[in-house]
Order: C-alpha cells, then sequence, then structure tokens
C-alpha cells in the first residue's frame, strides 16, 4: 500500500518570517494525519522551517539543488548543503526550471543520482505542454522525460522515489486534467516504470498528480488508483486550502 505524498510547493513565495508562522500553524492542523505532508519553501527559509518544524512529522522539500557537492557555481545549492539542514525531499526537473531555467532530462538525471547519493528523495517532475496534448504527445513525452530522468538508476532506487505528473497547461491556470486524464497518464507512467525497472518497482513508486490542485477537485483527484499524493502549487499557500487538499485525500 502506497502513502499519499501531499506536497506543497511553494514556489518564489513567503519570507522567512511568513514561512515560519505558516508551518506553526499548519502542524497544529495536520497533526493527525495519514497523509505525508511535506512543504517546499524558497531556499532563504528552508532553515528556519525546518526548525520549526522539529517534533512535527511534515516533511521538508527543497525546490531545487545542483548536482555538485561544492564548486564555483554561484548562486547554486549542493545536496550536501540540503540535507545537513534536514530536507528529505528535493523537487526536480519541475516544468518551471525546464522552461525558464533551461533545465534538461540530462540535469534532471544528475540531479536525482546527487540526489539519492546523500539519501534526499527526488520529487522528479514531468508532463507535456498544451502544444504537445493537442498534438496527441503526452505519452511521448512523459515517457521520455521518465526514462531521462531515471537513466541507470536501480530498480530499489526507483522503487523509492516521487514522481509528479504536472501537465504544463494545468499549472497555475485554474484548469485541472480531468480525474480520468490524469489517471490514465499517471498509470502509463507506472507502465512505463514498469517496462524499465519491473513490476516491484512500478508498484511500489509514488505518482502524484500537480497542477491546480484544489480543495474541491482534490477528492476525485486523489481516490484514482495511480494517483498517490499532490504537488500543489497555489493552493498550498494558504493553510486553510492545503488542510482541505490533504483532508479530501484520505
Ligand atoms: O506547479 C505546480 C506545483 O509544482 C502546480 O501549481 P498550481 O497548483 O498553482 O497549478
Amino acid at each position: 500500500m502506497r502513502q499519499m505524498i501531499i506536497a506543497g510547493n511553494w514556489k518564489m513565495h513567503k519570507t522567512v518570517s511568513e514561512a515560519v508562522s505558516f508551518v506553526q500553524e499548519l502542524k497544529q492542523q495536520v497533526a493527525n494525519t495519514r497523509v505525508e505532508v511535506v512543504v517546499c519553501p524558497p531556499f532563504t527559509a528552508l532553515a528556519p522551517v525546518a526548525e520549526a518544524l522539529k517534533g512535527s512529522s511534515i516533511a521538508l522539500a527543497a525546490q531545487n539543488m545542483h548536482w555538485e557537492n561544492q564548486g564555483a557555481f554561484t548562486g547554486e545549492i549542493s545536496p550536501l548543503m540540503l540535507k545537513e539542514i534536514g530536507c528529505k525531499y528535493v523537487v526536480l526537473g519541475h516544468s518551471e526550471r525546464r522552461q525558464y531555467f533551461g533545465e534538461t532530462d540530462e540535469t534532471v538525471n544528475k540531479k536525482v543520482k546527487a540526489a539519492l547519493e546523500h539519501g534526499l528523495v527526488p520529487i522528479v517532475c514531468v508532463g507535456e505542454t498544451l502544444a504537445q496534448r493537442e498534438a496527441n504527445a503526452t505519452e511521448q513525452v512523459v515517457a521520455t522525460q521518465t526514462r531521462g530522468a531515471l537513466a541507470d538508476l536501480s530498480p530499489e532506487q526507483v522503487a523509492g522515489l516521487v514522481i509528479a505528473y504536472e501537465p504544463v497547461w494545468a499549472i497555475g491556470t485554474g484548469k485541472t486534467a480531468s480525474d480520468q486524464d490524469a489517471q490514465q497518464v499517471n498509470r502509463y507512467i507506472r507502465q512505463v516504470i514498469a517496462q524499465e525497472f519491473g513490476q516491484s518497482a512500478a508498484e511500489a513508486v509514488r505518482i502524484q498528480y500537480g497542477g491546480s490542485v484544489k480543495p474541491g477537485n482534490a477528492r476525485g483527484l486523489m481516490s484514482q488508483p495511480d494517483i498517490d499524493g499532490a504537488l500543489v502549487g497555489g493552493a498550498s499557500l494558504k493553510v486553510e486550502d492545503f488542510k482541505g487538499i490533504i483532508e479530501n485525500s484520505l
């Protein structure tokens, strides 16, 4: 049985003081949930949020990472740095990083391997653009991105990962994939993983859906058999909305 994982990707939102007061409230509101709850603050807020989360079951994730341990890479953050402050997860290959910051399947793969070497669990994002969906290329795009990101990994490593299917046209647009469409693509990703890494890795890997998830649509999406959680953007910025999604995911 795969445990549901609901992660809030704050993107470039919240100062340190806003982030800390948010998680202080959140940890009280979701204290007894059976869902695994994750927050992904911006880099500046990671350490103070880690401190504020002590004693809580909410896990911490970074939104990106470089693959090297250290070096002359101005503006970058390494896996060692994230590990030391208590990150459990790291979001890799988000479509905004692919679109605006030149992320490729190859760099995502380097980052995935580096994260695993340091005991960080990657949340690997894949998803098609509207043009790709309209050209009936969704399956081809998510298969290529999945194979690219996970190249050279062992079945055991893949089993422990989280993958987030986030159709680009559904991110921040208020357009959500229908429950059936999301389920269909998540199931397809699981089939690709079964082909590449075997059935037991495919059954163990958790595959989230992301793209305009809200309290009102969470129940339908999260009850699909191949959807094991959500990667939430906008609706993760308010405690009430995020809590609503968590509660509606069981
Ligand atoms: O990109 C997302 C999460 O990573 C989804 O963002 P929205 O929930 O704002 O559509």
